[in-house]
């Protein structure tokens, strides 16, 4: 049975003070949080204070990690280990921001995703297809082909504490939300993939988060689909009302 997973992606928002709020409400409920693992990612400059004041059943991980291990002059960059040292427990590698943006490859995310599981960081591995790529029917294929790159260097042992989050592009922070059969239909493709990859007990076994405008009203029959173990939010993890009610809804 695989243990749901519920993780905020605060992104860039919030400014100390109501970041430091926000964070102290969740984990003031955290006893409600049962069988759910809570994971927040904020800011990077707010990690290690909010690793300090976590509670045994919130886990902190960063939006994104340097891919190198070693320390040395990369500037503005932070390691899977100083990550490790400060109380994190997740990265998030390869988010669609991080890719659009920064023009990450999965070439790059391998090798950040070497660099967590050198640390002992959880990776959470973002993949997901474009508006176009999906309109043209070549959603499985870019997917696989994400994967493949990223994670074909790897053994299945040495993945074990890897997570996937399915994030179709257009719905992520759009409101457009991937219909239940849209995300159960790709979850089922990823774990037959990754099934054929690294063998059928490792796929049973890894979880696979969907995200894209996930909200407290389609939450809960997002994480009713079989294959979907939880979810890594944006937008409904700004606000505590609205990230608790994602949470009860994986319960
Ligand atoms: O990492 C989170 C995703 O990008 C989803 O963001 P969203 O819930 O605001 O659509």
């Amino acid at each position: 049975m695989r243990k749901k997973i519920v993780a905020g992606n605060w992104k860039m928002n919030k400014l100390s003070d109501s970041a430091k709020a926000l964070f102290e409400e969740i984990c003031a409920h955290s006893q409600q949080f049962g069988n759910v693992t809570v994971m927040v990612a904020p800011p990077s400059l707010y990690l290690a204070a909010f690793a300090k004041s976590a509670t045994s059943k919130v886990c902190i991980g960063a939006q994104d990690v340097s891919a190198h291990n070693d320390e040395g002059a990369y500037t503005g960059e932070f390691s899977a280990a100083m990550l490790k040292s400060t109380g994190g427990r997740y990265a998030i590698v390869g988010h669609s921001e991080r890719r659009s943006y920064h023009g990450e490859t999965d070439a790059l995310i391998a090798k950040k995703i070497r660099a967590c599981l050198d640390a002992e960081i959880n990776p959470v591995y973002c993949c997901g297809e474009s508006l176009q790529e999906r309109e043209s029917g070549k959603h499985v294929q870019v997917v696989q082909s994400q994967i493949n790159e990223a994670l074909s260097g790897f053994s299945a042992d040495e993945l074990k504490t890897l997570v996937i989050a399915y994030e179709p592009v257009w719905a992520i922070g759009t409101g457009k939300t991937a219909t239940t059969e849209q995300a159960q239909e790709m979850h089922a493709d990823i774990r037959q993939f990754v099934s054929s990859k690294f063998g059928a007990d490792f796929a049973k076994e890894m979880r696979i988060l969907y995200g894209g405008s996930c909200k407290p009203s389609n939450a809960k029959e997002l994480f009713s689909q079989k294959d979907v173990d939880g979810g890594l939010i944006g937008g409904a993890s700004l606000n505590a009302d609205d990230f608790l009610a994602i949470i009860k809804a994986a319960q």
